[in-house]
């Protein structure tokens, strides 16, 4: 790959006109974007470069636009995600990443049952944001945004983000100056509930029990939201920390060698691994698939009605489930890991230390807490970081946080931090591994 792109960019200080360089960077950046068109192993094999190519395109576009190209781009943003959002009720993604040829406007209008002509403008908007390929006049053809869409967990984020997110982010500016621009104490009384016309007391999670289809987008997407991303229980730091406390007893029953009758109050207590709020256990799922060869008992605990929707997978998995609500107790005693992904940032300071107070009250002196969450830098931090800050302040009065504001957390509730395992440097996720302080 490096031969190519350094063909078409020879040693540019040999060239003394800037229009040169220019023409030259120009031609270079072409080739690379034919290159990435062929997925080329050494991207995919290495994601720091991948990822350096990605924020540094990023950031030439917005070094090189004039303002009117700024005003294009981002007073536009929206329409984007409108348009995405009706590709996604027509199934056009789907549509054009099954098929093995290009379609043309009618093929996708007799798919779809949309008028070709309306079909025919959306799809020019599609195209022009390169969420799909224009093959010639009225031929359209999928590209990596449209594999990407036609995936259904990726198709239920966009579902999500623009049927519950969107009137929370529009609301936020008019709740903020409502609320004389202080961060938000309490966890009701929100941009949500304000853009939702929603009872202020009603969470986001206690809305979502009122409208079962934004649950079902919700909880789907929750599965993907950090696509192609790695997973914290899968970090080995993670993994040898779960093998290397196994093997023992919890409150007297013994984990390895046998486990507990199914559905017996031994068998909940014996559990090594609890994700607590692990949605519909897709942590849980990629945990089984690391320690399949250990009898590393898991428990996935989420509200009622989100236990409810798991799928028998999880059971066929030897994954026990268990309703719970975080704020009202930890019923399960001296696990090895309570493991928290994606929970706190839902909360503010008050509320997240209630959860972790009650499952401190729960652990025994050699279980740990395994906070899972992005760590915001207290420098630099980053477009994915800081818009879930934005998105956890619009949506829940939550906040994403430094390590500093997670060690006030995590030590105003009896606990203490004892190592951070970082298994994403590209987002900035890591694991906080707590124990009760001694
Ligand atoms: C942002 S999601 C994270 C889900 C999962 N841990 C993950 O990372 O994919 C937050 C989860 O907390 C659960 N939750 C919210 N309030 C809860 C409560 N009071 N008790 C238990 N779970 C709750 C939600 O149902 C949801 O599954």
């Amino acid at each position: 790959m490096a031969s190519v792109i350094l063909h078409r960019l020879p040693d540019l200080c040999s060239y003394s006109d800037i229009e040169d360089v220019m023409t030259k960077v120009v031609e270079a950046i072409r080739a690379l974007e034919e290159l990435a068109l062929s997925k080329p192993k050494e991207l995919q094999q290495n994601p720091a470069l991948r990822r350096n190519l990605y924020d540094a395109v990023r950031k030439l576009v917005l070094e090189v636009e004039t303002p009117s190209e700024m005003a294009q781009r981002l007073l536009y943003t929206p329409c984007e995600m409108m348009a995405a959002k009706i590709g996604v009720d027509l199934g056009v993604f789907a549509s054009l990443n099954k098929s093995a040829a290009p379609q043309s406007t009618e093929d996708l209008a007799e798919s779809t049952a949309a008028e070709p002509a309306l079909l025919q403008r959306l799809l020019q908007f599609l195209a022009a944001v390169g969420l799909i390929n224009e093959v010639k006049e009225n031929v359209w053809g999928p590209n990596n945004a449209t594999s990407n869409l036609a995936d259904a967990r990726m198709a239920a984020g966009i579902n999500h983000k623009h049927d519950s997110v969107m009137p929370a982010w529009h609301a936020l500016a008019s709740w903020l100056k409502r609320h004389n621009y202080k961060s938000p104490a309490s966890s009701v009384d929100t941009a949500f509930a304000q853009g939702h016309d929603a009872p202020p007391e009603q969470t986001f999670f206690e809305w979502l029990k009122q409208h079962p289809l934004n649950a079902d987008q919700f909880n789907m997407f929750m599965g993907v939201h950090r696509i192609g991303a790695k997973s914290g229980v899968a970090a080995p730091a993670v993994l040898n920390l779960l093998k290397s406390s196994q093997g023992g007893t919890h409150n007297g029953v013994a984990v390895n060698g046998g486990l507990p009758m199914e559905g017996s109050s031994a068998r909940l207590e014996s559990a090594v691994f609890v994700d607590v709020g692990g949605g519909l256990g897709h942590q849980c799922k990629e945990l089984r698939r690391c320690v399949s060869d250990l009898d590393t008992h898991i428990l996935l605990q989420d509200l009622p009605e989100v236990i409810g929707k798991v799928s028998t997978e999880i059971h066929d998995l030897g994954i026990d489930t268990m309703p719970i609500n975080f704020f009202k107790g930890q019923p399960v005693k001296g696990a090895t890991v309570y493991y928290l992904r994606s929970i706190l940032r839902d909360w503010p300071d008050a509320q997240a230390t209630i959860i972790l107070e009650h499952i401190h009250a729960a652990m025994s002196s050699s279980s740990y807490v395994l906070i899972d969450e992005i760590v915001l830098p207290d420098f630099g931090a980053g477009k994915e970081q800081t818009q879930l800050d934005m998105t956890m302040l619009a949506m829940l009065n939550g906040s994403a946080r430094t390590v500093a504001q997670f060690k006030k957390l995590i030590d105003g509730a009896g606990l203490e931090l004892v190592d951070r395992i970082r298994y994403s440097e590209e987002t900035g996720e890591e694991v906080l591994v707590c124990r009760k302080k001694r």
